[in-house]
Parts: C-alpha cells; structure tokens; sequence
C-alpha cells in the first residue's frame, strides 16, 4: 500500500434498489407503453438508484479537467507538439475549447486542474494548480511516476470529487488534456486487459499506419520493462499510466465511494475508469458511458467493462467532450420521469 492511499480499500456506497424500484414503478404507470422510451426509461431508474432519489436529477454536473504531460511525448507517439497542453489549459481556462464552450451550454461547473505540465507556467487564472513535476516519465524507458507522484495524483482527483459534492454536483465528469496520453492510456489498458499492443494503439490526435506502427512498438517496449507477471492494477497504474490518468483512477475511486455517479468520457478516461474497476470492481455500478470514441482501442475497455455508452458520434477530443453531450440526454430522461403524467393522472386506460 503507498502512504497517504489508505482509502483506496474504503467500500463503494451500494446501490438503492428501494430507489430504483420505486422509479421503475413511477416508469410503468407514466402515459406511454410500457418500455417505449427504451433507454432513457433506464436511465432514469438507474440514476434513481445511485442518487438515492426516485426523482433523480442530471444537474448540477461537475466536470473536472486534469491536464499533465507526457515523458512518452519525446518518442515521437503524437503528431502535436508537448506545448500544446499548455497553450490547450489556457484556451480551457480563457474558454474558447470545446469543453468550456460545452460546460458553458450545460450550465455545468468546470474545474481545470494542472497536475503537471513539462514547463511550469505559473499561476493561470482559472486553473488550479497541483504541480506533481515536469510531466510523467518516458513509459518506454522508466516508469511514468514515483509512488509519491501517484499518491499526489490519486489524491488530487480524490479531493477535487470532494470539491465537487461539498459543492452540491450531482453528477460527475472526468476529462483529461495531455500530449501524448493515449499511448500510456493504451500501454495501461493492454496491461490490464492482457491484450497485444496492436489491439489497443490507434492514430491518437492523428497519427498516419507508420505513426501508428512505431507507437505500436513504443507500447509494446512500456509493457516489456513494466507489465512484468503479478503486477498489480495499482503497480501497472503508477508504471505506464500519467498523472491526469492517475488523478481520474482517484477520482473515480471516490466518486464510487461516496456516491457521485459519473459519466465517463472517451479513450484515455476509459483507461482510468478501467485501472478504479480493477482495484475495486464495485465502481462499475458508478459510471455510466456517455460514447464510443473513434480512437478504436476504446472497443476493448468499453468491452471488457460490459459498457454501452449512449452515443457514437465520431468523436475522440478528450477534454470531457464526448460525456458532455450526454448530459441533455440525462437531463431529458429525468424531465421524462418527473413530468410526465401518470394513467391516472390523465384518465388514459392502461393496457
Ligand atoms: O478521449 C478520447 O477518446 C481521445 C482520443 C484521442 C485523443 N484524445 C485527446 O488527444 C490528446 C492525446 O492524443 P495524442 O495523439 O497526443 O496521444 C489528449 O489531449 C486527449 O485529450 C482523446
Ligand atoms: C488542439 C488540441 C485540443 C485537444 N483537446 C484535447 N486534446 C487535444 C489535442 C489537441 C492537439
């Protein structure tokens, strides 16, 4: 166990079946057939359970945005420069990125925070900063952290999930903006999943079939000197993941703990939400998939997690975009549920 992890091994909250069931009974007396809002029907009764509410609420959304780099970067896995996170936290916090645009939209809270970049910027307006170093260690030659670094990483995504319920969120979203981060995204996934380097490495931000070929290689020298036998979720976390990575797994982690359902976002955060399943497997009642993204190793973390998230758009930002555009979704299925009348209500005759 690393020092200042303790809670790792705190219980996830369990599910309100009491909740659930009084939300599924609310769902079979509401003015339509029986399962004719197919998914959004379950999804209302679903965040019944994990809010504990039979008339659960999409609102307020919390969405925290862990930005680091990447050592790896130096390996040439990325067809970006390692400055553009820096130059993409400050386009977050100035809001012109998607995910500012999004949470604007959403009336959802927005928290950015800096858990290590390769060049210190200072102080950002707009920007928390819990600076762990100059960005995580080349995955391809050393390990991507120190157990003190992944403490501070996991501790950081713990407290932020406690930032956020102490605020009053309801609903939590992961995101992540970092050069570089779906190759530890994928070395870690391909570690816990025992799965080949070429079924998890794909283009990234865009990378041509040779690009693609020597990330493959890169990755596949990450799980040679880390993904050694026996290893454990927390060691394969710590060796080939990233501190935004790391913070995410915190995060869940807590989420699952203290009873915050999340919507998880794309390939890197699956990787994060898969390492929190695997060090405790009763997150998965926590996290719903809001999208399949279009980097194609996310198949086998949605597959191996039993997840069919609700939208394929296409999309593979990061930044917690692709979860934001669940969130009407969410918000129209609980407006479904609340609404509605009953049968008796309208003097409509039942089936
Ligand atoms: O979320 C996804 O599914 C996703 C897929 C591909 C790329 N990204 C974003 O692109 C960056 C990583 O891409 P790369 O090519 O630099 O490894 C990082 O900032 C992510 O937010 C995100
Ligand atoms: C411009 C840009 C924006 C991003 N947002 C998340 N990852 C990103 C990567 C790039 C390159």
């Amino acid at each position: 166990m690393i020092a200042g992890l303790a809670w790792l091994n705190e219980p996830c909250l369990p599910f309100d079946r009491t909740a659930a069931e009084a939300a599924r009974r609310r769902q079979d007396q509401l003015t339509k057939p029986r399962g004719s809002l197919g998914r959004l029907e379950e999804l209302a009764i679903r965040l019944a359970g994990l809010q504990g509410k039979p008339m659960p609420a999409a609102d307020p959304v919390q969405i925290l945005l862990f930005a680091a780099d990447h050592g790896v970067a130096a390996e040439s896995v990325s067809v970006f420069p390692q400055s553009v996170t820096n130059q993409m936290v400050h386009n977050i916090a100035r809001g012109g990125a998607a995910v500012s645009v999004l949470a604007a939209a959403l009336g959802a809270r927005l928290e950015i925070i800096d858990l290590g970049m390769v060049t210190d910027p200072g102080p950002i307006e707009g920007v928390r900063s819990e600076r762990l170093g100059p960005g995580s260690g080349n995955i391809a030659r050393e390990p991507a952290m120190t157990s003190e670094q992944q403490a501070g990483a996991m501790n950081a995504g713990r407290a932020a999930v406690e930032r956020a319920i102490d605020g009053g969120a309801r609903l939590l979203i992961g995101g992540e903006m970092g050069i570089a981060n779906t190759t530890p995204a994928a070395a870690l996934a391909c570690a816990l999943l025992d799965l080949p380097p070429a079924d998890l490495v794909g283009p990234g931000t865009g990378l041509d079939a040779a690009g693609i070929a020597h990330k493959t290689e890169v990755v596949a020298t990450a799980l040679a000197l880390h993904a050694t036998p026996g290893s454990t979720p927390m060691e394969l976390l710590g060796r080939l993941g990233g501190f935004e990575i790391a913070a995410l797994t915190g995060a869940y982690l807590t989420a699952a703990q203290r009873g915050l359902p999340v919507l998880v976002d794309g390939f890197i955060v699956g990787a994060a939400a898969l390492a929190a399943v695997r060090i405790q497997p009763d997150v998965r009642d926590w996290l719903l998939f809001a999208h399949s993204s279009a980097e194609p190793g996310h198949r086998a973390i949605l597959e191996a997690l039993n997840a069919d998230p609700l939208l394929q758009l296409g999309m593979c930002l990061g930044e917690a975009s692709g979860a934001a555009m669940a969130v009407p979704l969410l918000r129209l299925a609980c407006a479904l549920h609340q609404n509605m009348a009953t049968f008796a209500e309208a003097g409509v005759s039942e089936g």
